[in-house]
């Protein structure tokens, strides 16, 4: 039985995390943590993520709910993430990473703090949008330079990072097939006089609001054709399992930095 603790418990994916644990066969549900103050901090985290009562009360003791588990999963914010998984190095516990919004030191800092546990960190835990991942490499290096990549994504007016962690990577697959390097093709501003489009940008256009869960598309537009590739989340359960098959993999493997690509055995 492989013990999992859930941090960000009371957000909106932690809650979905704890009813996927629950009904996972293999899995125990064991700790669940939310920030100081947290106004849910000492309630029975079931209650909360609406799966009846677990008899486990929200906590804020980062290393006392970490002793008691196997693996952590974290879906919080990259700062919090970060030092989780520091955390979970001390006590040489797993750790599956879903927050987004890093920048490139953060995930340069996290590689570091891999080097001494099992960690997977990936922007989306979705067995569909792994599979855009492969399936765009393969368009992006078929198609090459004729085509302009364009990339849009929508979410819930309530989210704190863009572009998502999703069309992040995304640019990053089709930058990396093309030769190009996503830090300096990316376009994420247009406005004004701004000149003709150049062959090599990749632009990167956000949409928020309402309640929308997550969408992305990635245009290769061409003369006279284009492919638009897309993928909707129609609930956060695809995420939330996701996570969990990921604990499951994850707490067997050796120290170092993995993402869902190497979970579903698609790399
Ligand atoms: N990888 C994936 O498949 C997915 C990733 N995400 C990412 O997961 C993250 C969380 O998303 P949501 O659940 O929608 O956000 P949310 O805001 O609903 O939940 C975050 C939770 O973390 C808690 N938190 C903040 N600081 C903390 C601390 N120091 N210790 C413990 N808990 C703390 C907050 O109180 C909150 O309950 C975001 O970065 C989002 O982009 C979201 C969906 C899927
Ligand atoms: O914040 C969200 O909600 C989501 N975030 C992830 C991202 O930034 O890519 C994944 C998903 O699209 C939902």
């Amino acid at each position: 039985m492989i013990n999992i603790a859930v941090c960000g418990a009371a957000g909106r994916m932690g809650q979905r995390i704890i009813n996927s644990i629950v009904e996972t066969e293999g899995v125990r549900f064991s700790g669940a943590l939310e920030r100081p103050g947290h106004p849910l901090v000492g309630q029975d985290v079931g209650l909360i993520a609406g799966c009846g009562e677990l008899g486990v009360a929200v906590s804020d003791d980062l290393n006392g709910v970490i002793a008691a588990c196997d693996v952590l999963i974290d879906f919080t914010a990259p700062k919090v993430s970060l030092k989780n998984l520091e955390a979970c190095g001390l006590q040489k516990k797993a750790i599956v990473i879903g927050s987004t919004g890093f920048t490139p030191e953060e995930r340069a800092l996290a590689a570091e703090l891999a080097k001494t546990t099992p960690v997977v960190l990936a922007p989306n835990m979705s067995v569909g949008v792994n599979v855009c991942f492969k399936i765009l490499k393969d368009i992006a290096a078929t198609l090459g330079d004729d085509f302009d990549v364009e990339i849009v994504e929508a979410h819930h007016r309530l989210k704190k990072d863009a572009p998502s962690g999703t069309a992040v990577r995304m640019g990053e697959v089709v930058a990396e097939a093309l030769g190009r390097d996503y830090n300096k093709v990316a376009n994420f501003h247009r406005e004004g006089i701004t000149g003709e489009r150049t062959r090599e940008e990749i632009g990167m256009q956000t949409i928020r609001g309402g309640d929308i869960i997550g969408e992305h598309t990635v245009y290769f537009i061409g003369m006279g054709e284009r492919i638009e590739l897309s993928h909707r989340a129609m609930t956060r359960d695809m995420f939330s399992r996701g996570s969990v098959r990921a604990a499951k993999w994850v707490v067997s493997q050796k120290p170092g930095l993995y993402d869902m690509q190497d979970v579903l055995g698609l790399r």
